[in-house]
């Protein structure tokens, strides 16, 4: 029997100061993430960064904190809705990880045997359309320092990177097309990444070119649903230094107005399920300040999320039928 593991980024535990300094440390140790040999990663990353950043990030998530039950950060909410449902409409054990946090690779995977003893096969699907050593790669890594440290009955297939995967981009597209209407430019709005690491994948070739890849789904995803490429805009959040990939949403965002563009719709291909960076980057930060310079409408394309095009998307791209 063939089971899915569903991959994600991660998430904090809870949302205390603790557990976002634990989340932020975590990521910003690997070596994947930062560019930086391990030793410098896990110095800088748990006794300066996280202890000063992190206290910027736990304001951003008590703002997109589910409060209904169950209280838990909308990444792992999202996860588990839409592990649940691909199990219940095709009929097949699933799992839900995160690189980093918690449920754990090692875990996820112990969970699945338990659910389905006569496993032969886990299609591992890291839920990551586009390309990046600090998502991609790191989660590839991970999964195979888990899985051959023991022996085990079954064998893995990896899904790689699906921005272009024609279920993923009709999924997209006909989830988006109803927020559309009436607007005067589209954003898309992509994960902003260190400009040496964006290089450094463009040039090994387009398998791990981030910017080539998200430009296709753009470029696919405006075929689909006829819409003309110069009635949108590409802008990357959540950039962490000046040497990021430009330009920002949340420095362009603001002069869109004072160009005549005052109703937008923001859709972010590149994350399946909603999660801080779509919650409050998005929804909260780029919709206040677009507002605040004038703007009149503004429009947030949810992620994908439990939706019934996307789990008919996953099983195509993960099961291939
Ligand atoms: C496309 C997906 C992502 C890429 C690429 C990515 C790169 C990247 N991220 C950091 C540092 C942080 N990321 C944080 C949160 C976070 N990152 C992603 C996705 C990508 N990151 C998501 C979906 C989330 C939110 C998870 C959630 O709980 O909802 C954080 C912590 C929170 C914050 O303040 O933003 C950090 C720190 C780096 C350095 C990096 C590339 C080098
Ligand atoms: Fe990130």
């Amino acid at each position: 029997m063939r089971g899915i593991l569903l991959i994600n980024i991660g998430t904090p535990a809870s949302c205390s100061k603790e557990a976002v300094r634990k989340f932020v440390g975590d990521m910003l140790s690997d070596p994947l993430v930062t560019g930086q040999p391990e030793w410098v990663s896990s110095f800088l990353a748990k006794k300066i960064i996280a202890p000063v950043s992190s206290g910027k990030s736990f304001n951003k998530y008590s703002q997109i904190w589910r409060k209904e039950d169950p209280e838990i950060s909308p990444m792992i909410y999202f996860m588990q809705k839409l592990a649940q449902s691909l199990e219940a409409k095709k009929n097949i054990p699933v799992e839900v990880a995160m690189r980093y946090g918690e449920p754990e690779i090692e875990q996820a995977l112990k969970d699945l045997e338990k659910k389905c003893p006569l496993l032969h096969e886990v299609v591992v699907f890291p839920l990551y359309p586009h390309y990046a050593q600090s998502t991609t790669q790191t989660t590839i890594d991970e999964i195979g320092r888990v899985f051959y440290k023991r022996p085990h009955s079954y064998r893995l297939q990896l899904v790689e990177p699906y921005f272009d995967h024609p279920a993923f981009i009709n999924a997209l597209a006909k989830h988006a097309e109803p927020y559309l209407k009436d607007i005067d430019k589209l954003v898309f709005s992509y994960h902003s990444l260190p400009v040496d690491q964006v290089e450094a994948g463009w040039k090994k070739g387009r398998e791990f070119d981030y910017v080539y890849q998200l430009k296709e789904t753009n470029r696919l995803f405006c075929e689909k649903l006829n819409i003309q490429l110069q009635y949108t805009l590409l802008l990357y959040a959540s950039q962490r230094g000046n040497n990021w990939l430009k330009p920002f949403l949340d420095k362009d965002i603001s002069d869109l107005p004072r160009l005549g563009w005052k109703k937008v719709a923001v859709i972010a291909p590149g994350f399946p399920v909603d999660n801080l960076e779509t919650l409050y980057d998005i929804d909260i930060e780029a919709r206040e300040l677009f507002m605040k310079a004038g703007g009149e409408k503004f429009v947030f394309v949810p992620s994908l999320n439990n939706s019934d095009e996307w789990i008919e998307a996953i099983w195509k791209i993960t099961v291939g039928v």
